[in-house]
């Protein structure tokens, strides 16, 4: 059967994607195997064979490339693509001298597994594949044309002796169509890596994007790499189909920045235009020079525009490098909380809350960079040493609810419909919501009911959970999580049905 889709031009977006008929919400628009999966560009060394990272002390022994063992260096991912040609070469593996250090030897991998692929499969390569955006021009100027002509030109043309096989354009087009098309997935080990799909790569941008997908490393039936697509909401026919390349928790600022350096366009979506980015706040500031002052972008689409304060009468201006910079600040301090890098002293519950606080005088409550703050809480309650669900009293199941309603406040605007973010922060959200109920009832604070209805609104929470991450493969974290949900959610009923009426 065809896809639901069309695919259309205009000078905006070249190719983009239109739905050929009505959509419901969940449906599935596209469903494709990978043409490739390789390493990143800046990775660690990961074996070859299933992309999990390694100390490289094992080599294949065809090759003397990274791999986990024998077993590894036989997949065909690596033994029917790059192992030939670094035999015939005989160039080996140089261990980094860092541990977990970046290789630029396998910067060439990947694009080399996609030029190999062209002689796989060369009707695909012509119809689909070298027909996809490179913004070579704008590319050429960016310092990184120079590494990649060193790194992945030079090398693969004289140290591996490919230059009969690939000329310099050749391989430039395969780095460029990779860093515009290709899409991140998470491999079974954790470690991202990158993917070409040709059909996917048709969808257009927008920050509000109305389709979700999912990659499984090895879905259920064994393929590696399949992604779905699907719609996250109902899409009338001849809407246009949008996927987001940038991170939807990130404010405006960040994701143009994002956009501009890797997709080379400027985004005028209406989040990104929007100074309150629909009115979510997600970019403003506080105004430290008047009360109730929010200080906001005088034009988002232009980074060095004025910031300045809707209070009355204040006045309060910031130029946009200003504001570039707290976001850099704030950006590394939650970095470095995710790393487990903050106060020494402080577990990772207290390290967030202190920076929340800290944050309360710069940021509105929601913006972007705080979201992230809460959303990382929002998971952390109920998981980490002396937080555990089951000691963690009443205020503290209210804070977690807490945090996890602010988020949907936000997501529900920028990630509308069955987008995965919004069924995790769900799922998080039903478990105190029962807690609470329960201990409430147990302290004579709630009736019978009132007790079976707060459960009712947990259970419609857990509902909605289960319904959009069991569209995710049941081999993944988020299915898993999802086919849990549905378990959960027949237990509650149950419990809730066993209630006095
Ligand atoms: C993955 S490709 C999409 C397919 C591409 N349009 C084609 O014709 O092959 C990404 C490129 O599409 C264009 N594009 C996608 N979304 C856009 C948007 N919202 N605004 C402007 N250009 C966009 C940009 O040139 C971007 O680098």
């Amino acid at each position: 059967m065809g896809l639901p889709i069309d695919v259309l031009t205009n000078d905006k977006y070249g190719r983009y994607a239109v739905a050929n008929k009505d959509l419901a919400a969940g449906e599935e628009v596209i469903n494709e195997l990978p043409v490739v999966v390789g390493p990143k560009l800046d990775t660690y060394p990961l074996c070859l064979g299933c992309l999990a990272p390694v100390d490289a002390s094992a080599l294949c022994s065809a090759c003397g490339w990274p791999v986990c063992d024998a077993q590894c260096e036989k997949l065909p991912m690596h033994a029917d693509s790059e192992c030939k040609v670094f035999q015939a070469c005989g160039v080996k593996f140089t261990v980094p001298t860092e541990a977990m250090g970046t290789s630029p030897q396998y910067e060439c991998l990947t694009p080399l597994r996609l030029l190999l692929a062209k002689d796989k499969d060369p009707t695909l390569w012509d119809n689909e594949v070298k027909v996809l955006m490179t913004h070579a021009e704008k590319r050429r100027q960016n310092p990184q044309w120079g590494a990649n002509q060193v790194n992945v030109v030079d090398f693969l043309r004289k140290k591996c002796k490919l230059e009969s096989r690939f000329s310099e354009d050749d391989i430039h087009q395969a780095i460029g169509i990779l860093e515009v098309n290709g899409f991140e997935a998470r491999a079974q080990s954790g470690s991202m890596v990158l993917c070409l799909y040709p059909k996917t790569s048709m969808l257009a941008h927008n920050c509000v994007p109305n389709t979700v997908h999912s990659i499984a490393p090895t879905n259920e039936k064994g393929e590696r790499y399949r992604i779905v697509v699907r719609a996250a909401l109902p899409i009338p026919k001849g809407a246009t189909l949008y996927t987001s390349y940038a991170h939807t928790l990130d404010p405006t600022m960040l994701r143009r920045e994002h956009l501009n350096l890797s997709k080379f366009f400027e985004c005028d979506c209406a989040r990104c235009a929007d100074p309150t980015e629909l009115g979510t706040h997600m970019s403003s500031l506080k105004c430290t020079k008047c009360d109730n002052g929010i200080i906001l972008a005088s034009n988002p689409l232009d980074p060095s525009a004025a910031w300045k304060c809707n209070g009355y009468n204040c006045g309060n201006t910031l130029r946009g490098d200003q504001v570039r910079r707290v976001l850099a600040v704030v950006q590394a301090d939650l970095e470095a909380a995710d790393q487990g890098e903050g106060d020494a002293l402080l577990g990772p519950v207290e390290a967030r809350e202190k920076l929340l606080k800290q944050y309360k005088s710069v940021f509105h409550p929601r913006h972007a960079l705080v979201l992230q703050l809460k959303h990382g809480l929002a998971q952390i309650y109920g998981r980490v040493d002396g937080y555990s669900l089951d000691e963690l009293p009443d205020i503290l199941l209210e804070r977690k609810m807490e945090l996890c309603r602010e988020n949907l406040a936000a997501l529900d605007v920028v990630a509308p419909g069955m987008s995965r973010i919004r069924g995790l922060t769900l799922y998080e959200l039903h478990v105190p919501m029962i807690l609470h109920a329960r201990s409430r009832f147990q302290a004579d604070l709630l009736s019978d009911s009132q007790l079976r209805q707060e459960l009712a609104a947990a259970a419609a929470v857990l509902r909605e959970a289960a319904d959009i991450l069991c569209l995710e493969d049941p081999t993944t974290p988020e299915g898993s999580v999802g086919l849990m949900a549905r378990e959960s959610l027949l237990q509650l009923q149950a419990s809730i049905d066993s209630l006095p009426v």
